[in-house]
């Protein structure tokens, strides 16, 4: 009864572990194949990836578990003959095969929708040869292409015939960034680096845009920028209580009234408190907790340190967590080390109306056993799973690797990498199942497992290629409706 009503509804998040029911992702476009060295890392990658393999052997698998639980019909029986079509039709949209699920749903597909609109077309077009400083000529020939194709060109940033406009968007693939649904709100990025303003240009358009958030426009919550900073010499303009940045990826909503928000590389603590303002006011949530982690490349958001797996159970990085405090403690060295203000972890919990009374939380564990007590109302004792079964040197070295970042697609059923040994023995130690994404696959396809009955499953994907990336598979989904 509860799925038949919520499934009538586009966007509705007040968990992370709650059935998955709609979400966005994105498959690896052709821009990705485009990344070169010498700009890696300016487009947030450490490495070239080889797409074909990233595509067949590696994010293919997510899209197919991604429907086998979400959308059954485009998949059940018919794996075979997907998966000998050497075209890969099936995973791109606008091809005729496609699989055009309303449930998984290609971002691709919902930007060519609103491409078909004159209008839209043509606004999105200007701004997009604006901030990529198109000639006019060439924004003229965006107009001949078609809506399918014309999205195509916004995403990889080159043409059909291999000819390079502007930059690709590698990062586009971590759908999670360009935005996040709270409640029935959507609260749309501020990109932090520059690799990836166009797709919060893209973002917006398509939320304001397209008919599936027609429903839910009044209720799309931008944050204004910081009104001083159009003033400030650029030197200036770094510190985080000048600069308004927020990527998704640190923006969890762990229960119906609570949000975390961390502040990161990524999101400023300007940024965090605009959106407190506006979440308090509008009435979104009352609990926010304001988790600052060190502002260094393999931390760049907090769902690279944690996710949640079960309503008791949650995935973490042991360094930044209590056992890191007291291994430290142990090591006479720390003592001696050099204070730096910004690596500071510190945790504070704010309450509506109580804006200027927040109270601090010692250490992760502290505030997710608080969350799955408190918030999700669990009997069950919290259980901590540690990134590398926090063997050193295997906790970092795991965690680069996104250990810690996983995607439930149900409580206690999630989908994360497969390279991570550590932790998926810590994971198998806790009573879960370890299943590759293929053999889980070929269960479904024979019948020997149901996507509805499966419990405490971790599912392995290949990563050679998704991992050199920086994400895994929590960045890379929208969730747009949960149970
Ligand atoms: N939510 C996340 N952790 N996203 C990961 C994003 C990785 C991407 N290469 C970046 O640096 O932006």
């Amino acid at each position: 009864m509860k799925t038949a009503k919520t499934l009538k509804e586009n966007i509705g998040i007040t968990s992370e572990t709650g059935t998955l029911r709609k979400l966005l992702i994105h498959s690896p476009d052709r821009g990705l194949g485009k990344v070169v060295p010498s700009k890696a890392q300016d487009w947030l990658f450490e490495d070239i990836v080889h797409l074909d393999t990233m595509r067949r052997e590696e994010y293919d698998y997510y899209v197919k578990v991604l429907l086998y639980f979400l959308d059954p019909e485009k998949v059940k029986g018919k794996l075979k003959d997907i998966d000998s079509d050497e075209s890969r039709s099936f995973y791109i949209p606008g091809s005729k095969d496609y699989f055009n699920s309303d449930k998984v749903i290609d971002f691709q597909k919902l930007l060519a929708d609103i491409l078909t609109d004159p209008t839209t077309r043509s606004n999105l077009t200007a701004a997009i040869c604006g901030i990529e400083k198109c000639t006019y000529l060439t924004q003229q020939k965006l107009h001949e292409y078609d809506p399918i194709e014309l999205a195509t060109i916004f995403i990889s940033g080159s043409l059909s015939d291999k000819k390079m406009l502007f930059a690709p968007l590698p990062n586009l693939i971590f759908m999670r960034d360009i935005g996040i649904v709270i409640n029935d709100h959507i609260l749309l990025n501020k990109p932090a680096k520059s690799a990836r303003t166009r797709e919060s240009i893209l973002a917006q358009t398509v939320f304001f845009q397209h008919p599936m958030f027609e429903k839910y426009r009044d209720k799309i919550i931008e944050i204004p920028e910081n009104e001083r900073h159009f003033l400030l010499p650029d030197d200036e303009k770094a510190s985080d209580f000048q600069r308004c940045t927020l990527e998704g990826g640190d923006i969890m909503m762990v229960a119906p009234k609570h949000l975390l928000i961390g502040c990161s590389e990524r999101t400023s603590i300007f940024a965090a408190q605009q959106v407190m303002k506006i979440l308090f006011e509008k009435n979104v949530v009352d609990t926010i907790t304001i988790i600052k982690i060190p502002k260094k490349r393999d931390f760049m958001h907090i769902d690279t340190i944690f996710t949640q797996v079960k309503k008791n159970i949650w995935v973490l990085l042991s360094s930044l967590a209590r056992t890191g405090d007291e291994a430290k403690k142990k090591d006479v060295l720390h003592f001696f080390a050099q204070k730096k203000e910004d690596q500071e972890f510190k945790i504070l919990q704010f309450f509506k109306g109580l804006e200027n009374k927040p109270i601090e939380i010692d250490n992760l564990e502290d505030l997710l056993t608080d969350i799955s007590r408190n918030d999700l109302g669990c009997d069950e004792e919290v259980t901590f799973i540690y990134s590398g079964n926090r063997e050193f040197p295997f906790g970092e070295r795991e965690q680069w690797t996104d250990s810690c970042n996983l995607l439930a697609i149900k409580d206690g059923v999630v989908i994360g990498y497969d390279r991570n040994d550590k932790t998926l023995e810590a994971f198998r130690d806790k009573g879960f199942r370890i299943i590759a994404a293929k053999t889980l696959l070929e269960a479904f396809e024979n019948g020997s497992l149901t996507p509805d009955t499966l419990t405490n499953t971790f599912i392995t994907l290949p990563s050679a290629e998704l991992s050199r990336a920086r994400g895994g598979s929590h960045c890379m989904s929208m969730p747009l409706l949960r149970d």
